[in-house]
């Protein structure tokens, strides 16, 4: 039976099912026809238009908890054609490096073995979007568009044009939030339509909105009919086969890559499995956020940044199976509070605060940012881009975070902060423009959020602390015996652990016997920190005293906060309270 298709141009191109249509149908594409064939399709209620919908993946990679999809394969009977478009762009790809891209891609890769063993498959296309839909609507008449927000106003062009693109033909938009708890603008809204600009402030904001919304269901797959593109699209954009590999776009793995993180849905729930059970054995020892109250540098990889960022894992599914699990452990005494996942808060605390801001990643043309005299330094921005300041816990960070794409966010507080106010006095619009390209995580709000929060808070005198926030001190604390350096910074291998953190410190007998000579094997270090910071806090102390008063901006909360965020030690007040003293 095939379907009667009135005229081939657009506006008459409605595929409209005869009376006397049998109840099974099948979609195929009938390419001399040059438009849709439904046989053997469920199909109960007649006289109704065949609808077309696509899932347009940008983010939110994955089936699970996936609103949007539910949108796309509900309602009347519908061919789907599930898609993700190259346009540059879209997913962050605009600045990306090697390990980003793979990760990405491997997230698609899983996407598209989903579907395929379903009985599709990911629709992996290059173009421009607005190009793409309007050329489905001509060919196929697509009648809906689904998509999951994208809440950062960079997309904001893109999804316009998309979004008029599909009005002047009639085609339904649907956006879904997913990406975030909560809908970053409704947030802002409950602020009296203000960004609030500490994370307490967020905090109570979020507090009168109620708990963010559950999971959706699974998809339930009975009756969907996966399309299939017509050739003359597919000779039109370039369609791909198979998922691309990284060096298609030009990328080529950094030399000495430690393939650490894979992407994916598949993967993620796996670490999701994995992380809930070290959740509730902390649970159970009455410690919350074990991820960050311990940090392990050289621990299996249990992050879920890069699959949150891409959406392969649901953070209202992550949230909400720890929230489940600190109930079903407590037995609800104490109740889970916001505390309990306090990172994927944070997470929201920087989306929304960029939600009506294009400016964001800057600093002069940013309202919410203080703006900072930084110094241009090339040669310093370059040796620490490289690993090479000389100071190994910052190097080992820089080579761990180009050749894996990933590093525990005490240590991107630690090159952060050194990169900043802490040591070279150098912009944060540099060093996020170096962690959106490496880091498999990055994210434009979220990324420039951090950076502003570590560095920019110029009336946070705690961030002043030379001694806890010094590039030796810190990695100590954390890695005691050295084997993070070792790792990264093999030249050092061979060195006692009493001059790991201060090679330069090393008897030249010694540097001979461990096989690095310093300044030769391994660089001498660039600045003499305690010089270096106390000239820099000088530096913050004339912007305090050249403000009148404190400018609305984004900041800690309070003290504590900064001690937690930065993982300070609990002494850290008093010592600050005697320096200034
Ligand atoms: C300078 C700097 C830049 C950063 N850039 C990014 C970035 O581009 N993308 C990114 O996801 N994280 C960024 N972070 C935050 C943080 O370092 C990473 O999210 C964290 O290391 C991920 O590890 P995890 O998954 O083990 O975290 P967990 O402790 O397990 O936290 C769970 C999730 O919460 C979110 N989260 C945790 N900490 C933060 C935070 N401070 N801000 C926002 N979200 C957070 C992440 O999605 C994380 O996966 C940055 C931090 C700093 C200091």
């Amino acid at each position: 039976m095939r379907i009667q298709c009135i005229g081939r141009s657009p506006p008459h191109a409605r595929v409209i099912v005869p009376r006397e249509a049998p109840v099974t149908w099948t979609a195929t594409y009938a390419p001399a026809l040059g438009a849709p064939v439904i046989q053997q399709r469920q199909w109960p209620t007649m006289n109704r238009p065949v609808q077309m919908s696509v899932l347009w993946f940008r983010h939110g990679l994955r089936l699970h908890d996936n609103p949007a999809l539910l949108d796309a394969i509900s309602g009347p009977p519908s061919m789907f054609f599930p898609i993700f478009i190259f346009d540059g762009e879209s997913a962050g790809t605009k600045v990306i490096g090697f390990n980003r891209m793979r990760f990405l891609l491997e997230s698609l890769a899983d996407l598209d073995r989903q579907l395929r063993s379903r009985g599709g498959r990911l629709w992996l296309l290059r173009g421009d979007p607005s190009k793409i839909f309007q050329r489905l609507w001509e060919e196929l008449a697509l009648t809906k568009v689904c998509f999951e927000q994208d809440c950062e106003p960079i997309w904001n062009e893109r999804d316009q044009s998309v979004r008029a693109t599909c009005a002047e033909r009639g085609v339904r938009c649907e956006e879904f939030v997913s990406h975030t708890l909560w809908d970053p603008k409704a947030v802002i809204y409950a602020n009296g339509g203000l960004p609030p600009l500490t994370y307490q402030m967020f905090l109570h904001t979020v507090s009168t909105l109620g708990e963010p919304p559950r999971p959706v269901e699974d998809p339930d797959w009975t009756g969907v009919t996966f399309g299939t593109l017509p050739p003359r699209l597919v000779k039109e954009f370039q369609v791909f086969d198979e998922v691309p590999k990284p060096e298609y776009f030009g990328l080529s793995q950094p030399g000495y890559g430690l393939v650490r993180w894979i992407g994916g849905e598949t993967r993620a729930l796996q670490h999701l499995r994995e992380r809930l059970t070290q959740e509730e054995q902390a649970f159970r020892k009455g410690i919350i956020l074990p991820n960050q109250s311990r940090p392990d540098l050289l621990g299996p990889p249990t992050s879920q940044s890069a699959a949150l960022r891409y959406g392969c894992l649901s953070v209202r599914r992550f949230y909400w199976n720890l929230h489940d699990l600190f109930n079903a452990v407590s037995q609800g005494d104490p109740p889970a509070g916001l505390n309990i996942s306090g990172q994927l808060i944070w997470r929201e605390y920087f989306y929304t605060m960029s939600v009506y801001n294009p400016h964001y990643a800057e600093m002069s043309a940013n309202p919410i940012c203080l703006d900072v005299p930084w110094d241009k330094n090339p040669t310093f921005l370059e040796k620490w881009k490289k690993g090479q300041t000389g100071f190994p816990f910052i190097d080992a960070a820089m080579r761990q975070l180009v050749s894996e794409g990933w590093i525990h966010h005490v240590a991107r507080n630690s090159v952060a902060c050194f990169l900043t106010r802490g040591d070279l006095w150098i912009s944060w619009e540099d060093g996020l423009a170096f962690f959106l390209e490496h880091l498999i995580d990055a994210d434009w709000s979220v990324c420039a959020g951090n950076w502003m929060w570590v560095s920019s808070s110029a009336f946070e005198q705690l961030l002043d602390c030379s001694k806890c926030l010094c590039p030796v001190n810190y990695g100590r604390r954390l890695d005691p015996w050295g084997e993070y350096i070792k790792r990264y910074v093999p030249e050092l291998r061979n060195l006692p652990v009493e001059y790991l953190y201060e090679p330069w410190k090393a008897p030249l007998d010694v540097q001979r016997d461990a096989g690095c000579i310093i300044g030769d094997h391994y660089p001498e270090r660039i600045v003499d920190h305690q010089r270096a910071s106390n000239q820099n806090r000088q530096y913050m102390e004339n912007i305090r005293n050249s403000l009148l008063e404190q400018p609305a901006h984004c900041c800690p909360s309070n003290q504590d906060e900064v001690r937690q965020f930065m993982w300070l030690p609990d002494e850290c007040v008093g010592h600050i309270t005697a320096k200034i003293a």
